[in-house]
């Protein structure tokens, strides 16, 4: 079965808004392993506008099932990350003042750069996973880099899912075949929800995990955070 990371971004965007502890971050991390979650995702970015660096120590200590840390392999990321020693870090190519994560790796252009990176960073112990766009060609050059799993970046099928769900899955499925046949572990993650998320599943072959965040924790407002991550996991059987 695919396993489900919650990103729990969002719950710190809603903490900071007063500047408080409410909601708790570490309690609602606890909370949806409780509740079924397999694993737990942040993203701290260089503005800390809602996961800051203190809230990756502080869940470190507390998270039972994987922890997956993402971002931007900037010198304090990197020092964070093998601080913790995370069971998976993704590395995202964002820029800092992106408003969220908008593309996925140039695996050519930047390929001995991620050679780099990602050895430094398995050698601690650390899986490693890289964003990627559906491209044949940028598959091929994640193969090159070293890296355990890619994560396929599932905006662009979740924003053309309602309007052709069949020609939205076709290169995350033609993606997915290659990785595969490279020996690469697939993720996936961005703008999944309720409505798209059983029909990635289906069509995309080995994959082993998706990150939800944004969507899973608007949903939760109405639905209850416990039943939101009941609803996403039945997407996934
Ligand atoms: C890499 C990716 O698509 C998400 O993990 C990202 O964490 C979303 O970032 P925001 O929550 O800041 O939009
Ligand atoms: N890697 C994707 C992720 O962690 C969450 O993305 P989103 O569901 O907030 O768009």
């Amino acid at each position: 079965m695919t396993k489900l990371s919650v990103n729990i971004n969002k719950i710190a965007t809603l903490r900071n808004a007063r500047g408080g502890n409410r909601p708790n971050l570490i309690q609602s991390a606890l909370d949806c392993e409780r509740f079924g979650a397999q694993g737990i995702t942040v993203h701290p970015r260089p503005d800390e506008r809602h996961i800051r660096y203190q809230d990756v120590l502080d869940l470190k200590a507390v998270v039972t099932t994987e922890f997956n840390i993402e971002g931007n392999p900037t010198p304090g990321f990197l020092e964070l990350v093998k601080k913790v020693k995370p069971e998976q870090v993704t590395l995202v190519p964002d820029a800092p003042d992106a408003i969220t994560s908008n593309a996925g790796w140039d695996t050519i252009q930047h390929q001995n750069y991620l050679r780099e990176v990602i050895s430094d960073l398995k050698s601690t112990g650390t899986r490693v996973s890289i964003f990627v766009d559906p491209v044949i060609e940028m598959v091929e050059g994640a193969a090159q880099t070293g890296t355990d799993r890619i994560e396929l970046y599932t905006e662009a099928y979740a924003s053309h899912f309602h309007q052709d769900r069949e020609q939205a899955i076709a290169p995350y499925a033609r993606a997915a075949e290659r990785a595969v046949k490279l020996g690469l572990g697939i993720n996936a993650g961005h703008d999944l929800d309720l409505d798209n998320l059983k029909y990635l599943n289906q069509n995309i072959p080995g994959l082993l995990e998706v990150s939800i965040g944004h969507a899973l924790i608007c949903d939760a407002l109405y639905f209850g955070l416990e039943n939101t991550i009941q609803l996403y996991l039945r997407q996934l059987v």
